[in-house]
């Protein structure tokens, strides 16, 4: 059976000062059945580190850089992130794909930098618009997915997220539907189980991430591939973002 997760992602939104305002307000209860992690500015950790740290929710980074130190300025390592308090690191964001250029090499050493060091990756995955309306998605999520995990022993791919994020439905207010979503978490877990196994691909978890929200959440969570969500806009309202979890 498969845990459920919630993985709020804030991108390059809230200073320090504000992290600490949001925090104030979040009064969640917890349930055993759904993680719930926040996917931070490397900036705001700390603030939301102080705030969470007796609770049960999880902390994690947008972005890693795939060694434990050295001359790459500007970056982050895993070991800085471990020391925070960071589980999980979002590799491949699709922001990062086609603002910053990251190709899915640079992708894959991540992935699996990130599993030598007990941090689980959230790999993004997910085709544009063009490659939506040209037919390619099925093409586009296997290249995606095979680069980040074919380098991988078979006994970690369980460890890593899988969120299929369709650039299209990011930030416009239209998500994918649940069926066109569906169709694509159960893609990936096929790929999956070519790759690792079916024993591998049936833990495996699938988050939607794209225009979620707490009026569609069930939508997805309803569908059998579907193992939670990727939340970007509406993880920034501490009020929806409590009502997305418990939708779930
Ligand atoms: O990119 C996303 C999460 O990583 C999704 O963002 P939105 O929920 O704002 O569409």
């Amino acid at each position: 059976m498969r845990k459920k997760l919630i993985a709020g992602n804030w991108k390059m939104n809230q200073t320090v000062t504000e992290a600490g305002h949001y925090f104030e307000k979040f009064k969640v209860k917890a349930r055993e059945d759904v993680d719930l992690v926040f996917i931070l500015p490397f900036t705001d950790i700390p603030v939301a580190k102080f705030f969470i740290s007796r609770s049960s929710i999880g902390l994690g980074a947008q972005n890693m850089y795939p060694a434990e130190s050295g001359a790459f300025t500007g970056e982050i390592s895993p070991l800085m992130l471990k020391d925070l308090g960071c589980t999980y690191v979002i590799c491949g964001h699709s922001e990062r794909r086609e603002i910053l250029g990251e190709s899915d090499e640079f992708i894959a050493r991540k992935v699996k930098c990130a599993l030598d060091h007990d941090i689980t990756p959230i790999l993004c995955v997910g085709e544009t618009k063009d490659e939506h309306d040209a037919g390619k998605t099925e093409e586009k999520i296997e290249t995606q997915v095979r680069a980040a995990l074919e380098k991988i022993p078979t006994d970690k791919v369980s460890n890593v997220v899988i969120a299929y994020e369709p650039i299209w439905a990011i930030g416009s207010g239209a998500a994918a539907t649940a069926d066109e979503a569906e169709a694509v978490a159960k893609l990936i877990r096929q790929i999956v189980k070519n790759i690792a196994g079916k024993k591998v691909s049936d833990q495996v978890r699938i988050l939607y991430g794209g225009s979620v929200n707490a009026g569609n959440i069930n939508d997805f969570t309803g569908e059998k591939d579907i193992d939670g969500a990727l939340v970007g806009g509406a993880s920034l309202k501490p009020e929806e973002f409590i009502s997305i979890y418990q939708k779930a």
